[in-house]
């Protein structure tokens, strides 16, 4: 089937830039803090999901979610993106993953839009430090949206503002709850990372590195 496609559609954190690695070391150090032992597999499930999801995650993990008062969680959140902030204040356009430059400059030179569906609050001042911002012709982060990825929402928000039917969307993911999204969302998604963690993508890449417009294109064709 030949569809017309108008669009990408990228997360953020471990697609564009490393700072899925800052996430997790951010939430480690707050782990550590409250005595739970925190890794880089239980990290895996957190990839996507929201700031208070991921923290409930991690006091499921160390068996403390009813230790905390929803006072003193969110300021366990805030303390967590203190940490955060620290981690992203030196990023530089220097900080894009490999070939991901390339990817945006083919995708732009081929008259398609360019979208980004970002499940941080922290999304625009990424954006702003990578040069990128004035690049993106939509980006929604987790400021504006009801509800976290697995649900569409933030995908179909994108498509939205790029003026284009979701499926004409290609979007791409380093998180499984990202590619549940843009498979709710009923666009075409390219997955980074491990096959085995993305059974419903429509394509799995190893690494950015890997990422070609022209053979996303040719599969997204059929
Ligand atoms: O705390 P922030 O910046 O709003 O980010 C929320 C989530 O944003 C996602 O993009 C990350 O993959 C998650 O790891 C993170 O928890
Ligand atoms: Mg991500």
């Amino acid at each position: 089937m030949v569809r017309s496609l108008k669009a990408f559609i990228f997360d953020l954190d471990g697609v564009i830039t490393d700072t899925a690695e800052y996430h997790f070391l951010a939430w480690k150090a707050l782990a550590e803090e409250l005595g739970i032992s925190f890794t880089r597999e239980d990290n895996e499930q957190l990839k996507g999901v929201s700031r208070m999801d991921s923290l409930e995650k991690i006091l499921e993990l160390g068996s403390r979610t009813g230790d905390f008062s929803a006072d003193e969680k969110q300021a366990l959140a805030e303390k967590k993106n203190e940490h955060y902030l620290t981690l992203i204040q030196n990023i530089t356009p220097d900080d894009l993953l490999p070939a991901i430059k390339e990817l945006i400059a083919d995708i732009k030179t081929s008259g398609l839009k360019l979208g980004l569906a970002s499940a941080s609050k922290n999304a625009f001042t990424v954006m702003e430090s990578l040069g990128l911002k004035a690049e993106f012709d939509g980006i929604v982060d987790a400021k504006t949206v009801a509800h976290g990825k697995p649900h569409p929402e933030v995908f179909l928000r994108a498509a939205e503002m790029l003026g284009v039917e979701p499926e004409a969307c290609i979007s791409i993911e380093d998180a499984a709850a990202g590619i549940q999204a843009i498979k709710a969302a009923g666009m075409f998604a390219v997955a980074v990372g491990p096959k085995e963690s993305f059974e419903n993508a429509d394509i799995v890449y190893a690494s950015t590195a890997e990422l070609s417009l022209e053979k996303i294109i040719e599969v997204y064709n059929g």
